[in-house]
Formats: structure tokens, C-alpha cells, sequence
């Protein structure tokens, strides 16, 4: 069994796995005649494979206990898949770099601290939601369409937190 303490989300950190959405960090341009902040292009969405759509779709997820213990993470090659929470809830993320086996060294795991989303590029291994706390909503942007998208690999982790999440 892996033990992991999951670190702070960051950009850079996260970099191999997709992309890290959060308005602190992002250029906006005001629209609207100035009413609004547009955040643009935050994140890149990936819809592959035949008959390949995009999906909004809306998570809502009972809380995870810690330590977090998996037996597996899953993959969609045929598209990347975001997180965005719409309360400011705090999640737990393990992935692991794209590839058809998964090295147990390059398991990572972060903790959000509830202004983050997450969107995982196409292949990348992830746990598969895991909100803390309380009962979590999240909007969820992935692919929809033919073909099989999603692949499980077994891989034992158990996840602990170095330092609870704080804004
Ligand atoms: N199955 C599903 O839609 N969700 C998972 O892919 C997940 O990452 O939570
Ligand atoms: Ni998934």
C-alpha cells in the first residue's frame, strides 16, 4: 500500500495532468460593458473518438473519510474531465501521468483549497471524486459519445492530508 500525504494544489504541480481552473490566477477581460470579468479559456477541452460531444454535467458527492484508502484509478482516453465545486468545497486528488501501466513512484496526490477546479487532460490517471467534509456540487465538463471511455487500473493508495485545506 502507497502512503501518500496529498500537498497544496498548484499550476505547476499539476501541470503533467491537465489544468488547475482558479480566477486568482487567470487574466480576465472585462465584456458587457464592463459588468462583467470574463475568465477565458481556462482549461483545454479534449472530445475524441466517433460521435465525440461535450457534456455539463452536475456532480453532487457525499463526503470522503481520511485517511483515503483506493484500490484504483481510472482514465478517459477519449477525453480530458473538470471539476469545478460551486460552494467552495475541498477535494482530494491522486493521479498519475498518462500511459497504459501506472509507475506506483509517480502517484501524486493534492488537496484543493476550495477556489480551485481541476480538469484532467485526456489519459491522465485520477481517483474518481472526492470531496471532503460535506456533501460537495461540482460542475463536471467531459466527453460524451461512442466508444469506451473510461479504463480502471488497480493501484493501492492510502491518502492523508500534511495540512488541512485553507483559503
Ligand atoms: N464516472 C464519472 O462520470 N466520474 C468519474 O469519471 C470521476 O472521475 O469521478
Ligand atoms: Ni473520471
Amino acid at each position: 500500500m502507497r502512503e501518500l500525504n496529498a500537498e497544496p494544489l498548484t499550476p505547476e504541480a499539476f501541470a503533467p495532468f491537465g489544468d488547475v481552473i482558479d480566477t486568482r490566477i487567470a487574466d480576465c477581460f472585462p465584456i458587457n460593458a464592463g459588468r462583467t470579468r470574463r475568465y477565458h479559456d481556462l482549461a483545454t477541452v479534449e472530445t475524441l473518438g466517433e460521435d465525440a460531444r461535450t457534456l455539463i454535467s452536475i456532480f453532487v458527492s457525499q463526503p470522503v473519510a481520511l485517511p483515503l484508502e483506493l484500490d484504483f484509478l481510472e482514465r478517459h482516453p477519449l477525453g480530458s474531465q473538470a471539476f469545478m465545486p460551486l460552494h467552495e468545497e475541498c477535494f482530494v486528488i491522486v493521479v498519475a501521468p498518462p500511459g497504459e501501466v501506472i509507475d506506483p513512484a509517480q502517484v501524486r496526490a493534492f488537496v484543493t483549497d476550495g477556489r480551485q477546479g481541476v480538469n484532467y487532460r485526456a489519459g491522465t490517471w485520477h481517483a474518481i471524486q472526492s470531496v471532503l467534509e460535506r456533501e460537495g456540487e461540482f460542475l463536471v465538463v467531459d466527453r460524451g459519445g461512442e466508444g469506451h471511455n473510461c479504463d480502471e487500473h488497480p493501484l493501492e493508495v492510502r491518502v492523508n492530508l500534511a495540512q488541512r485545506p485553507s483559503l
